[in-house]
Protein backbone atom coordinates (compact mmCIF):
# COMPACT_ATOMS: atom_id res chain seq x y z
CA UNK A 1 0.00 0.00 0.00
CA UNK A 2 1.24 3.54 -0.76
CA UNK A 3 0.47 6.54 1.61
CA UNK A 4 -0.08 9.25 -0.23
CA UNK A 5 1.43 12.73 0.67
CA UNK A 6 -0.16 15.94 0.43
CA UNK A 7 1.88 19.43 1.04
CA UNK A 8 -0.61 22.19 2.52
CA UNK A 9 0.30 25.61 2.40
CA UNK A 10 2.04 26.09 -0.29
CA UNK A 11 2.16 29.86 -1.60
CA UNK A 12 5.49 29.98 -4.07
CA UNK A 13 6.33 28.38 -7.95
CA UNK A 14 9.56 27.10 -6.71
CA UNK A 15 8.03 25.27 -3.97
CA UNK A 16 4.95 23.82 -5.90
CA UNK A 17 7.52 22.38 -8.47
CA UNK A 18 9.94 21.34 -6.08
CA UNK A 19 6.99 19.53 -3.89
CA UNK A 20 6.05 17.84 -6.99
CA UNK A 21 9.36 17.03 -8.13
CA UNK A 22 9.89 15.38 -4.51
CA UNK A 23 7.18 12.93 -5.02
CA UNK A 24 4.16 14.59 -3.59
CA UNK A 25 0.60 13.69 -4.38
CA UNK A 26 -0.99 16.65 -3.63
CA UNK A 27 -0.92 20.46 -2.66
CA UNK A 28 -2.62 22.23 -0.27
CA UNK A 29 -3.63 26.18 -1.20
CA UNK A 30 -4.99 27.95 1.67
CA UNK A 31 -7.96 30.78 0.82
CA UNK A 32 -8.59 31.48 4.48
CA UNK A 33 -7.29 34.82 4.76
CA UNK A 34 -6.28 34.76 8.34
CA UNK A 35 -3.86 31.72 7.53
CA UNK A 36 -0.28 32.91 7.16
CA UNK A 37 -0.06 30.60 4.39
CA UNK A 38 -3.14 32.33 2.74
CA UNK A 39 -2.43 32.71 -0.73
CA UNK A 40 -5.17 35.33 -3.73
CA UNK A 41 -7.09 33.83 -6.45
CA UNK A 42 -4.67 34.98 -8.72
CA UNK A 43 -1.57 33.10 -7.28
CA UNK A 44 -3.75 29.89 -6.77
CA UNK A 45 -4.41 29.78 -10.08
CA UNK A 46 -0.93 29.91 -10.93
CA UNK A 47 0.28 27.63 -8.64
CA UNK A 48 -2.26 25.24 -9.82
CA UNK A 49 -0.94 25.28 -13.43
CA UNK A 50 2.23 23.29 -12.07
CA UNK A 51 0.26 20.28 -11.58
CA UNK A 52 1.48 16.89 -12.67
CA UNK A 53 -0.66 15.08 -14.81
CA UNK A 54 -1.24 12.18 -11.52
CA UNK A 55 -1.66 15.61 -8.85
CA UNK A 56 -4.07 16.63 -6.57
CA UNK A 57 -5.09 20.52 -6.00
CA UNK A 58 -6.49 21.29 -2.86
CA UNK A 59 -8.46 24.29 -1.74
CA UNK A 60 -8.56 24.84 1.87
CA UNK A 61 -11.22 26.61 3.00
CA UNK A 62 -12.47 28.11 6.73
CA UNK A 63 -16.13 28.47 7.31
CA UNK A 64 -15.95 30.53 3.69
CA UNK A 65 -19.23 30.83 1.87
CA UNK A 66 -20.33 28.72 -1.01
CA UNK A 67 -20.48 30.97 -3.54
CA UNK A 68 -17.03 32.11 -3.17
CA UNK A 69 -15.96 28.21 -3.02
CA UNK A 70 -17.63 27.29 -6.16
CA UNK A 71 -15.97 30.40 -7.91
CA UNK A 72 -11.98 29.16 -6.53
CA UNK A 73 -12.81 26.05 -7.66
CA UNK A 74 -13.55 27.48 -11.29
CA UNK A 75 -11.39 29.98 -11.25
CA UNK A 76 -8.36 28.38 -9.55
CA UNK A 77 -8.18 24.81 -11.30
CA UNK A 78 -8.61 23.09 -7.89
CA UNK A 79 -9.70 19.19 -8.19
CA UNK A 80 -10.83 19.24 -4.75
CA UNK A 81 -11.99 21.17 -1.69
CA UNK A 82 -10.81 21.01 1.84
CA UNK A 83 -13.39 22.11 4.25
CA UNK A 84 -10.99 22.97 7.75
CA UNK A 85 -13.86 24.86 9.73
CA UNK A 86 -16.99 24.04 11.52
CA UNK A 87 -18.74 23.29 8.69
CA UNK A 88 -21.77 21.01 8.87
CA UNK A 89 -22.40 17.89 6.78
CA UNK A 90 -24.63 19.43 4.94
CA UNK A 91 -22.93 22.25 3.34
CA UNK A 92 -19.85 19.04 2.00
CA UNK A 93 -21.49 19.13 -1.42
CA UNK A 94 -22.20 21.53 -4.33
CA UNK A 95 -18.55 22.28 -5.51
CA UNK A 96 -18.45 19.90 -8.62
CA UNK A 97 -15.18 18.17 -6.91
CA UNK A 98 -14.89 15.81 -4.33
CA UNK A 99 -14.60 17.31 -0.69
CA UNK A 100 -12.01 16.34 2.43
CA UNK A 101 -13.50 17.26 5.71
CA UNK A 102 -11.19 18.44 7.97
CA UNK A 103 -11.88 17.47 11.84
CA UNK A 104 -10.03 19.00 14.48
CA UNK A 105 -9.05 16.13 17.47
CA UNK A 106 -8.81 16.57 20.84
CA UNK A 107 -10.34 13.22 22.19
CA UNK A 108 -12.67 9.86 20.95
CA UNK A 109 -15.91 12.09 20.64
CA UNK A 110 -14.09 14.23 18.20
CA UNK A 111 -13.99 11.02 16.12
CA UNK A 112 -16.79 10.12 16.71
CA UNK A 113 -17.91 13.16 14.88
CA UNK A 114 -16.09 12.68 12.27
CA UNK A 115 -18.40 9.61 11.83
CA UNK A 116 -21.32 12.58 11.33
CA UNK A 117 -19.60 13.25 7.76
CA UNK A 118 -19.15 9.51 6.33
CA UNK A 119 -21.37 9.26 3.06
CA UNK A 120 -22.61 12.83 3.40
CA UNK A 121 -22.61 14.72 0.41
CA UNK A 122 -19.43 14.68 -1.77
CA UNK A 123 -17.60 13.85 1.45
CA UNK A 124 -15.06 11.65 -0.38
CA UNK A 125 -12.26 11.63 2.44
CA UNK A 126 -11.86 12.40 5.91
CA UNK A 127 -8.98 14.87 7.38
CA UNK A 128 -7.77 14.20 11.24
CA UNK A 129 -5.97 17.17 12.48
CA UNK A 130 -4.36 18.33 15.72
CA UNK A 131 -6.48 21.24 17.37
CA UNK A 132 -4.03 24.35 16.75
CA UNK A 133 -5.61 27.32 17.61
CA UNK A 134 -6.39 28.89 14.31
CA UNK A 135 -8.12 26.18 12.84
CA UNK A 136 -4.90 24.60 11.32
CA UNK A 137 -1.47 24.93 10.72
CA UNK A 138 -0.15 24.91 13.78
CA UNK A 139 1.89 21.87 14.16
CA UNK A 140 -0.20 20.16 16.76
CA UNK A 141 -0.69 16.65 16.88
CA UNK A 142 -3.43 14.33 18.54
CA UNK A 143 -3.43 10.87 19.91
CA UNK A 144 -2.94 8.56 16.84
CA UNK A 145 -4.77 5.73 18.72
CA UNK A 146 -7.63 7.38 18.12
CA UNK A 147 -7.76 6.75 14.26
CA UNK A 148 -8.29 2.86 14.65
CA UNK A 149 -12.05 4.36 15.47
CA UNK A 150 -12.65 4.96 12.01
CA UNK A 151 -11.67 1.57 10.90
CA UNK A 152 -14.69 0.45 9.88
CA UNK A 153 -16.29 4.17 8.76
CA UNK A 154 -15.09 2.90 4.89
CA UNK A 155 -13.73 5.99 4.40
CA UNK A 156 -10.11 7.28 3.17
CA UNK A 157 -8.36 8.67 6.37
CA UNK A 158 -5.79 11.67 5.83
CA UNK A 159 -3.77 11.88 9.01
CA UNK A 160 -2.16 15.34 9.76
CA UNK A 161 -1.06 17.71 12.81
CA UNK A 162 2.51 18.18 13.86
CA UNK A 163 4.00 16.09 11.40
CA UNK A 164 7.75 16.13 10.48
CA UNK A 165 10.41 14.43 8.54
CA UNK A 166 11.03 12.89 11.77
CA UNK A 167 7.78 11.58 13.00
CA UNK A 168 6.40 10.99 9.85
CA UNK A 169 7.15 7.08 9.31
CA UNK A 170 5.85 6.40 13.27
CA UNK A 171 2.61 8.04 12.11
CA UNK A 172 1.72 6.01 9.35
CA UNK A 173 2.95 2.66 10.79
CA UNK A 174 0.64 3.58 13.61
CA UNK A 175 -2.45 4.64 11.91
CA UNK A 176 -1.92 2.87 8.08
CA UNK A 177 -3.63 5.76 6.85
CA UNK A 178 -4.92 7.24 3.08
CA UNK A 179 -2.49 9.76 3.01
CA UNK A 180 -0.65 11.84 5.54
CA UNK A 181 -0.64 15.91 5.11
CA UNK A 182 1.99 18.27 6.26
CA UNK A 183 1.92 22.64 6.66
CA UNK A 184 4.54 23.73 9.37
CA UNK A 185 6.57 20.44 9.64
CA UNK A 186 8.33 21.40 6.33
CA UNK A 187 8.70 25.32 6.56
CA UNK A 188 11.59 27.65 6.78
CA UNK A 189 8.18 29.77 7.91
CA UNK A 190 4.84 30.28 7.22
CA UNK A 191 4.62 29.29 3.35
CA UNK A 192 7.57 28.49 2.44
CA UNK A 193 8.88 25.44 2.31
CA UNK A 194 12.14 23.89 3.13
CA UNK A 195 13.04 21.91 0.16
CA UNK A 196 15.47 19.33 2.31
CA UNK A 197 12.43 18.77 4.66
CA UNK A 198 9.86 18.11 2.19
CA UNK A 199 12.29 15.84 0.30
CA UNK A 200 12.90 14.25 3.77
CA UNK A 201 8.89 13.95 4.48
CA UNK A 202 7.82 12.36 1.11
CA UNK A 203 10.69 10.02 1.15
CA UNK A 204 10.27 9.25 4.74
CA UNK A 205 6.65 7.82 3.48
CA UNK A 206 7.09 6.76 0.07
CA UNK A 207 10.09 4.20 1.45
CA UNK A 208 7.90 2.71 4.22
CA UNK A 209 6.10 -0.75 2.97
CA UNK A 210 3.50 -1.82 4.61
CA UNK A 211 0.79 -4.27 3.18
O1 LIG B 1 -2.02 25.95 7.47
C1 LIG B 1 -2.78 26.82 7.86
O2 LIG B 1 -2.38 27.98 8.09
C2 LIG B 1 -4.24 26.53 8.08
C3 LIG B 1 -5.04 27.53 8.59
C4 LIG B 1 -6.38 27.32 8.77
C5 LIG B 1 -6.94 26.10 8.44
C6 LIG B 1 -6.14 25.08 7.93
C7 LIG B 1 -4.78 25.28 7.76
N1 LIG B 1 -3.99 24.26 7.29
C8 LIG B 1 -4.57 23.02 6.91
C9 LIG B 1 -3.75 21.83 6.77
O3 LIG B 1 -4.15 20.93 6.04
C10 LIG B 1 -2.51 21.60 7.58
O4 LIG B 1 -1.63 20.82 6.82
C11 LIG B 1 -2.86 20.86 8.85
O5 LIG B 1 -3.61 21.72 9.66
C12 LIG B 1 -1.60 20.41 9.63
O6 LIG B 1 -0.77 21.50 9.89
P1 LIG B 1 0.66 21.26 10.58
O7 LIG B 1 0.41 20.74 11.96
O8 LIG B 1 1.30 22.61 10.60
O9 LIG B 1 1.41 20.30 9.72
Amino acid sequence: MSTRVKICGVTRVEDARMAWAAGADALGLNFYPRSPRYVTPETAAILARTRPALGAVVGVFVNESPDVIRARVRDCGLTSVQLHGDEPPEACAGYGVPVIKALRVRGPEDVEKARTYVGAGDVATLLLDGAAPGYGGGGVGFDWSLVARLADAGVPVLVAGGLNPDNVREAVRATRPYGVDVASGVEVSPGVKDADAVRAFVRAVKTLAWE
